[in-house]
């Protein structure tokens, strides 16, 4: 396995947080195989939400994957973490290796093309360990990722690649929101994964 990247890692964020970009940690053969096995392996479904009183179903697919029968609820929803498959733990150790951090669960979602996003929040719920950090690995279309300061508002934005790593961890998620803006040059399907560490108890 080779580690490329690690020397040029760098924050892209100005302070109260840490965002390292990897870059692109997985080659192009490597990507296109996880692309295909997560499409097709994976247990996707239509997120579903509750958001002003009314029930959504997203466009978007989810899923949830876990060392444990974690159960995580976000945006009034409650997903129970289903094993590890094969293409997922290999993964799993990937980014482990990579980033000096372990992990328990992953949150897998599948844009189908640019129509889809997913709006400005931070990860911050009670399950997830305060400061804990969050590998997201992409694949698949490359889509551009925004940060905002919670408070000054300054926005930062980097371009997550086919087969990147980008790791979020300190007081990021106190400090500063994330999303995935929906665009209308973007034609093909992304995955993104993302690695975190859920607290029980
Ligand atoms: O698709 C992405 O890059 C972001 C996903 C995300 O922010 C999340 O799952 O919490
Ligand atoms: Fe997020």
């Amino acid at each position: 396995m080779d580690l490329f990247n690690t020397d040029i890692i760098t924050n892209l964020l100005p302070g109260d947080g840490v965002a390292n970009y990897y870059g692109r940690v997985f080659s192009r053969s490597e990507s296109l195989h996880y692309f295909d096995q997560l499409f097709n392996t994976i247990d996707w479904k239509n997120d579903e939400a509750i958001m002003f009183g009314k029930h959504i179903i997203t466009k978007r697919k989810a899923a949830w994957y876990g060392d444990g029968a974690y159960a995580y609820t976000y945006s009034n929803t409650t997903k129970q973490a289903v094993p590890w498959t094969k293409e997922l733990a290999e993964l799993k150790a990937k980014v482990e290796k990579i980033t000096g951090e372990t992990y328990n669960s992953c949150l897998l979602n599948l844009y189908h093309n640019g129509d889809e996003g997913m709006a400005y929040h931070s990860d911050d719920e009670q399950t997830l360990g305060k400061n804990s950090a969050i590998a997201s690995v992409s694949f698949g279309a490359e889509r551009k990722f925004l940060f905002k300061h919670k408070q000054t508002k300054e926005t930062v934005s980097v371009m997550l690649e086919n087969g990147s790593l980008l790791v979020m961890k300190g007081a990021t998620q106190t400090n500063w929101l994330h999303r995935l803006p929906p665009t209308k040059k973007v034609t093909s399907a992304r995955i993104n994964l993302t690695f975190r560490t859920i607290v029980i108890g």
